[in-house]
C-alpha cells in the first residue's frame, strides 16, 4: 500500500525521552510559578488554569494550590492538555533565548527530509502541545524541521490511547488511513493507530540503528533507517 503521509510521535521516537524528561520538564518546573503569576489574566493561560482545575474536579482552585497540582503533574509526567499548554508556553522564551535546543535523532531529520523531498506529506502527533511541537522542531539542533511538516496534532483532537483520534487525524488530512503511516515507541498508540487502519512502526531506540524485527506483524525498528527500507 502507498504511503503517501508519514505521521509521527515525537518523544522517544524523533526525539530522546532524556531530553524532555532532563531539560524540557525541569526548566518548566522551575519557571510554571512565576510564569502563571505573571501571565494569570492573559486569555490562553486563564483558560488553561480553569481547565486545569476542572479536569480533578476543583473549579475553585486559589492560584498557589493550582500551581501545586501542576507541579506535581509535571512530575508524574501526567499528559494533561492544560499543562500541556503551559509547558509550551514556557518553553517559547526558553528556545528564544538560545537556553533550549531540541534534540532530533539524526536518522530522524534525515529521513523526514528525504520523503518530504520525495513528495511525501509529514503531521506530527503528540501530547506535546502544538506551540510545543512547533518550538522543538523549529530549534533543533539539526535546523529548522518544523517548515517540513503540513500539520500538528495534540491532544485536542482526543487521547494518542484511542483509535478515534487516528480517524479524526485521517479525515482532517484528507489522506486514507490505509495511506498514512504512524511511527510511534508507544506499543499501546500503535495499537490504537492499527485499529484506525493506519499503516505503523513502532521504533524501539534501545536496539541497533539499523536493527528491525517484526511483533505481531509490526515492524520494531531502532531508528527510521529500517522503516524507510520496508515501506518506502
Ligand atoms: C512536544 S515536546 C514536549 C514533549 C511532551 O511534553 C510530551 O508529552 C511528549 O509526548 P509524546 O506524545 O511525543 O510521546
Ligand atoms: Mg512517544
Amino acid at each position: 500500500m502507498r504511503i503517501a503521509a508519514v505521521l509521527t510521535d515525537i518523544e522517544g521516537t524523533t526525539t530522546p525521552i532524556s531530553f524532555v524528561h532532563e531539560a524540557l520538564f525541569p526548566y518548566a518546573r522551575a519557571r510554571i510559578a512565576e510564569f502563571c503569576k505573571a501571565h494569570e489574566a492573559e486569555p490562553e493561560v486563564a483558560e488553561a488554569l480553569a481547565a486545569a482545575r476542572a479536569l480533578d474536579g476543583y473549579p475553585g482552585l486559589d492560584l498557589d494550590t493550582t500551581i501545586g497540582l501542576l507541579i506535581r503533574w509535571i512530575d508524574e509526567d501526567r499528559k494533561a492538555g492544560p499543562l500541556k499548554t503551559l509547558q509550551g508556553l514556557i518553553w517559547r522564551k526558553g528556545y528564544e533565548e538560545g537556553v533550549l535546543k531540541g534534540q532530533v535523532y539524526e536518522d530522524a531529520a534525515d529521513y523526514l527530509n528525504r520523503w518530504h523531498a520525495s513528495g511525501i506529506s509529514l503531521f506530527v502527533y503528540s501530547s506535546g502541545s502544538v506551540e510545543a511541537q512547533k518550538l522543538i522542531f523549529g530549534y533543533s539542533d539539526k535546523g529548522d524541521l518544523a517548515t517540513l511538516f503540513s500539520g500538528f496534532f495534540d491532544t485536542a483532537v482526543g487521547a494518542k490511547l484511542e483509535t478515534a483520534s487516528y480517524e479524526r487525524i485521517a479525515r482532517e488530512v484528507g489522506i486514507k488511513p490505509a495511506n498514512i503511516l504512524f511511527l510511534s515507541d508507544n506499543p499501546e498508540e500503535i495499537v490504537a493507530a492499527k485499529a484506525a487502519g493506519l499503516q505503523v512502526a513502532r521504533i524501539d531506540r534501545a536496539l541497533g540503528l539499523d536493527d528491525a524485527h517484526r511483533e505481531d506483524g509490526v515492524l520494531v525498528a531502532g531508528s527510521f533507517s529500517p522503516v524507510d527500507r520496508d515501506f518506502f
